[in-house]
């Protein structure tokens, strides 16, 4: 009837009325001392920006709707009877941040628990740690995202904090949890408790800015764009497009590739290579990668490092230099590894974990290139006269990764028709029975090359010899030494004299 459809249309999605009552006594709890540290070291060095906050407690709000969804799937009387969302709401004069979900929910035990287990176990570690390294965000040690850690980031901006919650399984009672973050915090029974949690914020002096939805609006877009549940903020919904990387690699379209790479890269023009793999050893990673058409290093802007790093969807770090070597500074996409923890900020990146991230991206994108240009020689040599330098770039600087990396170079050649370029693989197959070398010649321009006694000579012993035109190229043979085996030697060295075959 007319009621159904009343209700359909009048979800608002903005937080529920503040209807909750407090009917229980209110049981005063200090929080554990090393609680008390561990507050005082999340709010003042875990994090490196105030702004994660927003990101903590949506990822929490995100953890508690999927957890729901599982349970939900096992236990058929679970519900929360609402729509699996987040909504936040902000109040400019109450100076109040509220973000709710439809989710699990907490029961007693699991509300002392969360803020005691981190508070007892995880932190003890952590704290341990800290002592003895000194210093609070100790380098090597963080406390892996888990649903507790995050909420305690709230402290960061809050003077007063109030967690509404109820959970999910039949018969539970809602309560109320009130905290001023000085070192104690109350609990108490309370009636008309949406299912799942509702966090209120009165945000401190110093963090009036997030009670602005033009801030909030920008902080979601950057950390939570790909967060698996609707966002909405003040009844609007924020969050839009979705995590292309985690859809099965198969069932991904050029044209969702091109609106993503569009909108990830912040481009006009298409991506000339795509990439997108998922793998779960040595870690899990979900990925897509792309070649843009054209690189804007011709025009003199240093390309900031075009991928960032997602864990569960949830950004943990914009155009991060550490998933790829600078030379391959040109690719753009996202790498998503859920093992790296989600609460880790900018500097305390584990980088052992992302030492081991970079060596597998690294190998897998030379590999790509590489699957590239043997699937379409042409369209790579294109993409070798645009991108031939930062490939070079990497044969002068990663030791690492010589061999994939010669495979990608491309020269000219005494055989190779005008402007058309080989590779030294080809070089390699068609070279003479028992030439033991490579040969080059260091060249300004082909028309020089032909003119060269060198050339004449080689031609005539039916021997190919490589155009070096850029001075770059010296570099790149001497970083190389040899190929498969091939001494790289050039064509006026004594070497080449003694050479039987010439
Ligand atoms: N949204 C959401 N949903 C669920 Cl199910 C949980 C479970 N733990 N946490 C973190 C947390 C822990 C203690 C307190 Br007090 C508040 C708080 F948000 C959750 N947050």
């Amino acid at each position: 009837g007319n009621l159904l459809w009343s209700r359909a249309y009048t979800t608002d999605h903005t937080t529920t009325e503040d209807q909750e009552v407090v009917t229980g006594s209110e049981e005063v709890h200090e929080f554990k001392t090393e609680t008390k540290r561990l507050l005082d070291i999340v709010a003042n060095s875990l994090y490196s920006e105030k702004e994660i906050f927003v990101r903590e407690l949506i990822s929490n709000a995100a953890d508690a709707l999927e957890k729901l969804r599982q349970t939900q799937s096992v236990e058929s009387d679970v519900d929360s009877g609402k729509p699996l969302e987040i909504r936040i709401t902000l109040d400019r004069e109450k100076n109040q941040f509220i973000i709710q979900d439809f989710g699990i929910g907490m029961n007693l035990e699991e509300l002392n628990a969360n803020l005691g287990t981190i508070a007892s176990s995880g932190s003890k570690k952590f704290l341990e740690k800290m002592d003895k390294e000194g210093g609070a965000g100790s380098k090597k040690e963080n406390i892996i995202g888990q649903f507790g850690v995050g909420f305690y980031s709230t402290f960061m901006v809050g003077n007063k904090i109030k967690v509404y919650t109820k959970s999910a399984f039949p018969g539970s009672k809602g309560y109320c949890w009130t905290t001023d973050g000085q070192g104690s915090y109350t609990v108490a029974e309370a009636e008309n408790v949406a299912v799942g949690t509702k966090i209120v914020i009165e945000l401190r002096d110093d963090a009036k800015s997030y009670s602005s939805e033009l801030e909030i609006d920008s902080i979601i877009k950057k950390y939570s764009n790909f967060v698996g549940y609707p966002i909405f903020l003040n009844g609007k919904e924020v969050n839009v497009i979705e995590a292309l990387w985690t859809k099965d690699t198969k069932s991904v379209t050029p044209e969702q590739h091109q609106e993503f790479y569009r909108f990830i890269a912040n481009a006009w023009d298409d991506p000339q290579y795509t990439l997108h793999f998922k793998t779960d050893s040595p870690l899990a990673i979900s990925s897509v990668l792309y070649v843009p058409e054209k690189h804007m290093e011709l025009l003199g802007e240093q390309t900031k490092p075009g991928v960032s790093l997602y864990s569960r969807k949830v950004l943990i770090q914009p155009e991060s230099a550490g998933i790829l070597p600078h030379y391959l500074r040109f690719i753009k996409g996202v790498v998503d590894s859920e093992d790296i923890p989600l609460n880790v900020s900018r500097e305390l990146l584990q980088d052992n974990i992302l030492s081991r991230l970079r060596m597998v991206m690294t190998s897998r994108v030379l590999k790509w290139l590489d699957g590239e240009a043997k699937k379409n020689p042409k369209k790579y040599d294109e993409f070798f006269m645009d991108y031939g330098q930062f490939i070079k770039e990497g044969a002068c600087t990663d030791a690492m990764h010589k061999r994939e990396i010669s495979k990608l170079l491309r020269f000219e050649s005494s055989k190779s028709e005008n402007n058309s370029m080989i590779s030294l693989e080809d070089y390699a197959a068609r070279s003479q029975e028992g030439q033991k070398r490579i040969y080059y010649l260091l060249t300004p321009k082909r028309k020089y090359a032909e003119e060269s006694p060198y050339t004449e000579m080689f031609k005539k012993k039916g021997v190919e010899l490589l155009y070096l035109y850029d001075t770059v190229d010296e570099f790149v043979v001497n970083h190389l030494k040899e190929f498969q085996g091939f001494d790289l030697i050039s064509a006026d060295s004594p070497d080449a004299a003694s050479d039987p075959l010439l």
